[in-house]
């Protein structure tokens, strides 16, 4: 008993006593049972019967606990429960929400707390949580910042609310048991009357993993329903559940309270010895053991036999057959298009402010690049030499653009993918609203950093000064940059992990630079390839520069101009196969292969997400 006590102490020290009802934003909601009536999953392709004639059901106010041992359903009946993750799965019997039935329509009504926690991390948990309430809440901004600091206070985030998130392994942040109880924050902001939770203690120590139960039992006080899937609970943490359901082999094998749970194991044969704790036993006597399958199958059979003959299955039946349709809860808010870029940009823009290491390494990469080409070519003369050495300059400036860039940005989804799928899958947003918002948050670092590159060599090479001229190479390198972060981004789009990107993006860069001018006039190249300079970026940066630097000269050399020639123009564009009237369609260029890498990125990432549901 005292020990009791000075647990319960324990755990009001560490604030982790379950809430009170009646929030003053987090107010009505529309109370739902759920039912579901013999459930078969089975796999299509190896007709592997994953789940047997489940029933069930989990009432308002009600925290429902499914367990099991490993591979016994749990997840595939809360996959199904959800109308979620059955890709390859044939399907059949019956789930209604206060009687109706939802197919799809329940994660619009529902929330989802799932296992892995997904964040940026770079954002506090307040700052995180107002973007979240954007996407989700219906209202004004005033609604909205109740709304949070009711959610901050029911999942005793308030102390920890201007703390950064951190990301596991490279920034420390919050605690693990703060990370899981913002997942709930996230969701309870919509309202939920019906919340789903994926192991929601797996990971956390036991006075961890008892708040958010705790927490979860408060939320369910306030007439919402609750189902969870759980890992062996601690003896304490087992009894805080209204009712659990055990699974085995695809079958129900108990569905009543845990205390109950306790005597129909008893009544079964297998009494939960006293020193032990009941649902680490129960799950034991439930599971295959390895070397002992037939004795093993032989026992769960006869206790979902039991089960089947037992007055807490007649109980359940009566329940499903007592189903009486009312009004289901309404569906949640989606926000328009412009909220959710707004909120993702934000997100977004704060995410690459709060990271500014890239940004730094980027502009120190730019001057130092600059300073060393800026010196390497310094005043070159406009002769024959000298003028062979700027087309090289300038081809180098071309090259560091779309390298550079393409190389910095084609990282990018691969860390956030898994964040976007969820928020996604879960409706928050359009995926083209994140494509969009994400696209145009990069643009501000990966397309001007050029332009220091560019202001540097400049005058240090001595290239022509005058406005238009400085001009044109400035348009030229924003949008040499532009094309290749839409060449980053498509890859990055494209391939599903960071390796496979490096490795696919660089020889379609080779190809690129191979056609970009300077190895060799592209006119002479064999018909059957040579139009891939119209693809490349290379070429219409170089060309552009190239054409901008020679076609008109000012007196800033004196001597060269008095040398100079409209022959002279003539032949170093000749050179090249460069015409001089070719700026305009360099600008093109550029721009139709930035929208064209943007169309395919976004055609990518669509494909993506449709294989990661
Ligand atoms: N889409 C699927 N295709 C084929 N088999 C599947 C699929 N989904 C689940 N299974 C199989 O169904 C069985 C039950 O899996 P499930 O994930 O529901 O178990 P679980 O009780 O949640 O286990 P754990 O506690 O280990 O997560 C496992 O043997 C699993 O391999």
């Amino acid at each position: 008993m005292s020990e009791e006590i000075s647990y319960e102490k324990i755990l009001e020290d560490v604030e982790c006593t379950a809430v009170s009802p009646g929030y003053s934003t987090l107010g009505d909601i529309v109370p739902v049972s759920l039912h579901w009536n013999n459930i078969t999953v089975t796999t299509i392709k190896e007709k592997r019967l994953l789940l047997k004639n489940v029933s069930g059901y989990a009432k308002s106010g009600e925290l429902l606990a499914l367990m099991g041992a490993s591979g016994a359903g749990k997840t595939t009946l809360l996959n199904m429960l959800m109308c979620r993750n059955l890709k390859g799965l044939s399907t059949e019997g019956t789930i209604t929400v206060n009687g109706n039935e939802m197919a799809h329509k329940i994660s619009s009504i529902s929330g989802f707390a799932q296992q892995e926690e997904l964040f940026v991390g770079t954002l506090t948990v307040k700052e995180y949580l107002m973007i979240q309430a954007k996407l989700r809440i219906n209202g004004s901004k005033k609604l909205r910042e109740d709304r949070v600091t009711d959610v901050l206070h029911q999942l005793k985030l308030w102390k920890c609310r201007d703390s950064k998130i951190g990301v596991i392994g490279e920034k420390k942040g919050i605690s693990g048991g703060e990370a899981r109880r913002l997942t709930f924050a996230c969701e309870m902001l919509s309202n939920p009357s019906l919340l789903f939770a994926d192991e929601p203690t797996t990971g956390l120590d036991s006075f961890m993993a008892e708040s958010v139960i705790q927490i979860l039992k408060g939320i369910a006080k306030t007439g919402r329903t609750i189902i969870c899937t759980i890992h062996q609970p601690s003896s304490q943490l087992y009894q805080m559940f209204h009712r659990v359901i055990y699974l085995a082999n695809g079958s129900t094998a108990f569905q009543g309270t845990p205390q109950e749970s306790i005597s129909f194991f008893e009544k079964c044969g297998h009494r939960v010895p006293d020193e032990y704790n009941p649902s680490e036993w129960i799950i034991y006597k439930l599971a295959v053991q390895p070397g002992q399958e037939k004795q093993s199958n032989d026992r769960i059979q006869k206790i979902v036999e039991q089960y089947e003959d037992s007055d807490h299955q007649k109980r359940v039946m009566e329940q499903l057959s007592d189903v009486s349709e009312k009004i289901p809860p309404p569906e949640m808010h989606r926000a328009n298009v412009f909220t959710q870029i707004f909120a993702l940009s934000t997100r977004c823009g704060i995410d690459v402010w709060r990271a500014p290491q890239l940004t730094l390494a980027k502009v120190i990469q730019k001057i130092l690049f600059g300073l060393f080409i800026g010196l390497l070519y310094l005043r070159t003369p406009y002769d024959a030499r000298g003028i062979h050495n700027i087309n090289g300059a300038l081809f180098f400036l071309a090259g560091e653009y779309i390298y550079s860039t393409a190389y910095a940005i084609m990282f990018f989804l691969n860390n956030e993918f898994p964040l976007v799928a969820r928020e996604y899958h879960d409706g928050l947003y359009n995926l083209w609203t994140y494509y969009f918002a994400r696209c145009i948050s990069l643009i501000p670092l990966f397309s001007t950093d050029g332009l220091i590159l560019l202001f540097i060599v400049y005058w240090l090479i001595g290239l022509n000064t005058s406005v238009m001229q400085v001009i044109v190479a400035s348009i030229i390198t924003v949008l040499a940059s532009q094309a290749a972060s839409a060449f980053g981004i498509a890859m990055s789009c494209i391939f599903p992990t960071a390796q496979m990107t490096a490795v696919m993006a660089s020889p379609p860069l080779v190809l690129f630079r191979l056609f970009g001018g300077l190895y060799g006039n592209t006119n002479t190249f064999p018909a059957a390839i040579r139009w891939l300079q119209w693809i490349s970026m290379y070429r219409f940066a170089f060309e552009g520069l190239v054409v901008n630097q020679w076609s008109e000269i000012d007196d800033f050399h004196s001597n060269a101009k008095n040398n100079w020639t409209n022959s002279t123009t003539n032949d170093v564009l000749d050179y090249f196969a460069f015409s001089e009237s070719a700026i305009p369609l360099d600008i093109i260029g550029l721009i139709l292969i930035s929208l064209a890498f943007y169309l395919i990125g976004f055609i990518a990432l669509v494909h993506r997400m449709k294989k990661a549901r």
